[in-house]
């Protein structure tokens, strides 16, 4: 038995890379999917919020100089362009998709919508949010964050590059442990920096608590899903 009946998913605009230098790896993207894929067929409604690094840092050298408002609306537009490519692949893999922007573009994609949202997902439909919250000096964390507390998730799931909080970053100190559970406040006190602060403030302030593990650990997101021992669960 799942131990979630609805969940927000956070993935990394730059997994989706792959071993790419940017942009969407197909095999990344095809893989994340099916892995979501089997997770909805146990019954758990999910939402995922998807990130845009793999595009925006991409283009990042051109926004040098730019307005950060300006350089962030590029990069809501990147996850915009996620967004399509995930939706287009769950709808492909069998799912029914739907895309969902915080940004008025509904020529591309229709709008975010709560009550929308929530119908989809009680259909048993993938909802992908785009655009992050909408605003510029945001991150996608925060839109996962925010999404999260919107539809009622039990909990927020990133998906990133490590496999859970370490006592320190663990691609500049070898040393670093990895906690197997941690509390908000401690997570905030020693200014962990896997996920920003506003999205932890966040998720305290709304109990919402946060699993983080790893994109690239194969069968991670059913584990997490089941409830068992994976990543770094963040709590109240
Ligand atoms: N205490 C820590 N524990 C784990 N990861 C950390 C920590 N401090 C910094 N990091 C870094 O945070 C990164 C994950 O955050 P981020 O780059 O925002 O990922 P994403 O692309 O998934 O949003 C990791 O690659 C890791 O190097
Ligand atoms: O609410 C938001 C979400 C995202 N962004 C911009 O979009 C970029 C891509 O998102 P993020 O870096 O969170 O993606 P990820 O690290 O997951 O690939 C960010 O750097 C910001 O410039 C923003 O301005 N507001």
């Amino acid at each position: 038995m799942p131990a979630y009946k609805r969940i927000l998913l956070k993935l990394s605009g730059e997994a989706l890379m792959g071993d790419d230098a940017f942009g969407i790896n197909r095999a990344t993207i095809v893989r994340m999917v099916e892995e979501i894929a089997e997770v909805t067929r146990m019954g758990v409604q999910v939402a995922v919020v998807i990130g845009g690094g793999n595009i925006f840092r991409g283009v990042a050298g051109g926004s040098v100089g730019m307005d950060r408002a300006t350089a962030d609306y590029m990069g809501m537009l990147a996850t915009v362009m996620n967004a399509l490519a995930l939706g287009d692949t769950m709808d492909k893999a069998g799912l029914v998709a739907r895309v969902m922007s915080a940004i008025g573009i509904e020529r591309v994609v229709e709008p975010y919508v709560r009550p929308k949202a929530l119908q989809y997902l009680e259909e048993g439909k993938v909802v992908v949010f785009a655009a992050g919250t909408g605003n510029p000096f945001f991150t996608t964390d925060t839109a996962a964050a925010l999404r999260g507390a919107e539809i009622g998730a039990e909990i927020v799931l990133k998906a990133t590059k490590v496999d859970g909080v370490y006592s320190a970053d663990p691609k500049k100190d070898p040393e670093a442990t990895r906690y197997t559970s941690i509390t908000f406040d401690e997570v905030i006190g020693k200014n962990l920096e896997v996920m920003d602060a506003t999205a932890f403030a966040l998720c305290r302030d709304q109990k919402l608590p946060i699993k983080i593990f790893s994109i690239f650990k194969l069968g991670a997101l059913r584990r997490v899903v089941m409830g068992e021992d994976e990543g770094t669960l963040v709590h109240v």
